[in-house]
């Protein structure tokens, strides 16, 4: 089976990340509440022997999606065959590669939000009874065939689970939202990766990437890698405060972990827009940005940190907004809808 295109064009983006990936429940940091779930829903499936319920993993970019369905499957201790949306173009390249599961195996399903609607049809019926409706011929000839699947778990992985149909999204037993990692967890994040990296890192060198990581254990990493190298052209094992503040300042990562492109989109509403409200589309449109990386990469931190909302006219900046830019807001009719900001701090 590895020679099957489907199964070998995982997204290259991750390869990266694969170094850094915890392999078992227990490595993996954070997400306390999902973790507890997902432990008893292995357990109870590893000692009825059965397949354990299908399970749909969404929210914004780099939090452990992927990392988590591995690792599903690697505690279940069954196969792990993994695809993506996108990659699945017609309905007979799904069929194929249920047809292919053994009993018990996790089919992973990367970006699902993107599967054609044709080869979705298909999935209902795997999902649901396990079986798989074909039909066979063409014209007056055409018979339907059904075919008996072997159990296996489904693991779905979205960045928006709101463009997921209602039926999809229906069939997963175990939904499960993750959620942005506190800076506590990204220091364990972070020390466990210069570990794995083979430096040293202090705790202040610890605390200050994961203060600046965007509450994301890929950002973390990625920022880790390249403190790593300002510390080794400076001669220093280990990562100090000092060289992580230093470095991160030359990367133009600032104090709360926004790169130069959050500032451009803060700058944008800010500058051209008075502070909106602004349509997604005329953002994207003015920072040459798709409209998917504005909502699935840039704009969930920022509503995080309460810097930026997003109302039904558009886009809007938060006093916080302003005050992180060192712009003082305009007193205008727009402040009142946000003024329930919790401010002065
Ligand atoms: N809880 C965690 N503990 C330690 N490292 C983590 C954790 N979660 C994620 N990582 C690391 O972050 C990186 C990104 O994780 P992953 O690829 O699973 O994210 P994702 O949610 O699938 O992202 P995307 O939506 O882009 O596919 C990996 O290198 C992984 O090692
Ligand atoms: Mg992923």
């Amino acid at each position: 089976m590895t020679d099957n295109p489907i199964l070998t064009s995982t997204r290259q983006a991750e390869d990266a990340d694969a170094a850094l990936r915890p392999k078992m429940l227990a490595e993996f940091v954070g997400q306390a509440g999902a973790k507890d779930n997902l432990r008893v829903f292995i357990e109870s499936a590893k000692s009825r022997r059965e397949a354990m319920d299908h399970v749909l993993f969404f929210g914004p970019p780099g939090l452990g999606k992927t990392t988590l369905a591995q690792i599903v499957a690697r505690e279940l201790g069954v196969g792990f065959r993994s695809t993506s949306g996108p990659v699945i173009a017609k309905a007979g390249d799904l069929a194929a590669l249920l047809t292919n599961l053994e009993h018990g195996d996790v089919l992973f399903i990367d970006e699902i939000h993107r599967l054609n609607p044709v080869v979705e049809e298909v999935l209902y019926p795997a999902m649901e009874d396990r079986a798989l409706d074909l039909i066979i011929g063409e014209g007056p000839s055409a018979r339907s065939v059904r075919i008996d699947l072997p159990p296996f778990t489904l693991i779905g992985a979205t960045t928006r689970q709101g463009l997921l149909q209602t039926p999809l999204r229906d069939r997963f037993g175990i939904p499960v939202r993750l959620q942005f990692y506190s800076v506590e967890e990204l220091e364990h994040v972070v020390t466990r990766g210069a570990g794995l990296l083979g430096i040293g890192i202090d705790k202040g060198g610890a605390t200050e990437i994961a203060r600046r990581a965007r509450g994301t254990p890929r950002v973390a990493g990625r920022l880790m890698r390249r403190v790593r190298d300002f510390a080794h052209v400076a001669g220093s094992d280990v990562i100090t405060r000092r060289i992580a503040d230093e470095s991160l300042t030359r990367l133009e990562v600032d104090a709360i972990g926004l790169d130069a492109q959050d500032r451009r989109y803060l700058h944008m509403i800010a500058d051209i827009y008075k502070g909106g409200p602004v349509g997604v589309e005329t953002l994207a449109a003015g920072l040459s940005e798709p409209r998917d990386t504005i909502e699935e990469v840039i704009e969930p931190y920022l509503i995080q940190l309460g810097l930026v909302a997003r109302t039904a006219r558009g886009r809007c900046l938060n006093d916080r907004g302003w005050t992180h830019l060192g712009l003082t807001p305009p007193d205008g009719p727009q402040g009142g809808l946000f003024d329930s900001d919790q401010s002065a701090d």
